[in-house]
């Protein structure tokens, strides 16, 4: 039976072995109500794996997991409908029309036909409703796939990288659906290469790799541990300089060059930075001094090779 007061997600010690790879080597988590939850870590690391068997698409080798209390090998269609689910492969029907997909979806859920109006709306696909779906973008595709993963009204929504490799209009919209959807208090868990959408999006993350979890974490402390990493100065620079400004920097110093420009960057923690900038001052015009910050994976193989475990 369906038992909302139960946690969306809670996994225990999972391990998923696919002849002699190990996707999964006893994983751990709870995921709580009204929380989006991030799943990252690089290719191959288990997130799709462990997506799979929480939704009884895939057994477990050992272990277990629950969504809202009752075990996944033993979802019945009460508690499916509560769950929206996309996955990477897209699977709408292409030579239906956008509308006539949701319509399709809404007929197995008793759905109104007004919520159909209010998704195209929401999702900028009114234009588009008429259209097969096999002449959509890939943002249009998506926005799509994520209108129907919602249209039954859901407590929980799967998403494996919601945004990949899409428009920056199309992820605004997605984004601002996944947030709406928060704030009704319902659930997310999704996987993301993108440190932006992490941020934005989730209340906790954890760091998966090699089918272990690394840390489980927020991304106030990723972004205060890992963010603005290096400090970037540029200077101009003439043909004779080079070598010059090559022996004067520290061995910290990664040296990029480029046309008549010079992009030094160090880590922000170096204690020279403020010496460095005052001779590079008085030997060369500076362009730009900028902080940058660390991208997710820079993160994931810092994270994957500090051989602790960062529990939160
Ligand atoms: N059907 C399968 N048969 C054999 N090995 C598999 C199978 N599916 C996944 N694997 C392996 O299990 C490991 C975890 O894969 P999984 O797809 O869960 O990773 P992922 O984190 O989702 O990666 P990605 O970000 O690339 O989707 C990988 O080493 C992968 O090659």
């Amino acid at each position: 039976m369906l038992e909302l007061n139960n946690p969306p997600i809670v996994i225990n010690d999972l391990r998923k072995k696919y002849k002699d790879i190990t996707a999964l080597n006893g994983i751990n988590l709870t995921v709580n109500q009204g929380e989006i939850f991030g799943f990252l870590g690089p290719n191959g690391a288990g997130k799709t794996t462990t997506m799979r068997i929480l939704l009884g698409l895939l057994n477990p080798t050992s272990g277990s997991s629950q969504v809202f209390g009752t075990n996944s090998t033993e979802l019945d269609n009460n508690i499916r409908g509560k769950i929206g689910v996309v996955f990477e492969e897209n699977n709408l029907y292409q030579h239906l029309t956008g509308q006539e997909n949701l319509e399709f979806f809404a007929s197995l859920y008793n759905v109104q036909p007004e919520k159909i109006n209010q998704l195209l709306e929401f999702f900028q696909l009114v234009d588009a409703r008429d259209l097969y779906v096999k002449n959509y973008s890939k943002g249009m595709k998506q926005r799509l796939l994520i209108a129907r993963a919602i249209i039954a009204d859901p407590e929980l929504l799967i998403l494996d990288e919601p945004t990949s490799g899409l428009d920056p209009a199309s992820i605004e919209i997605i984004h601002q659906a996944i947030e709406g959807f928060k704030k009704e208090n319902k659930t997310v868990f999704l996987s993301s290469h993108f440190m932006e959408e992490v941020e934005r999006l989730c209340d906790r993350i954890a760091f998966i790799n090699n089918g272990e979890i690394i840390t489980i974490t927020t991304p106030a402390w990723l972004k205060s541990y890992y963010g603005n990493k290096n400090i970037k100065i540029k200077i101009r620079l003439n043909q004779q300089s080079v070598d010059n400004l090559k022996s004067s920097l520290p061995e910290e110093a990664v040296i990029e060059i480029k046309n008549n420009s010079a992009s030094i960057s160090l880590p922000l923690d170096y204690e020279m930075t403020g010496n460095l900038i005052d001779s590079l001052k008085s030997n060369y015009s500076i362009l730009s001094i900028q902080t940058e910050e660390a991208s997710l994976h820079q993160v994931f193989i810092e994270l994957s090779k500090e051989n602790k475990k960062l529990k939160f």
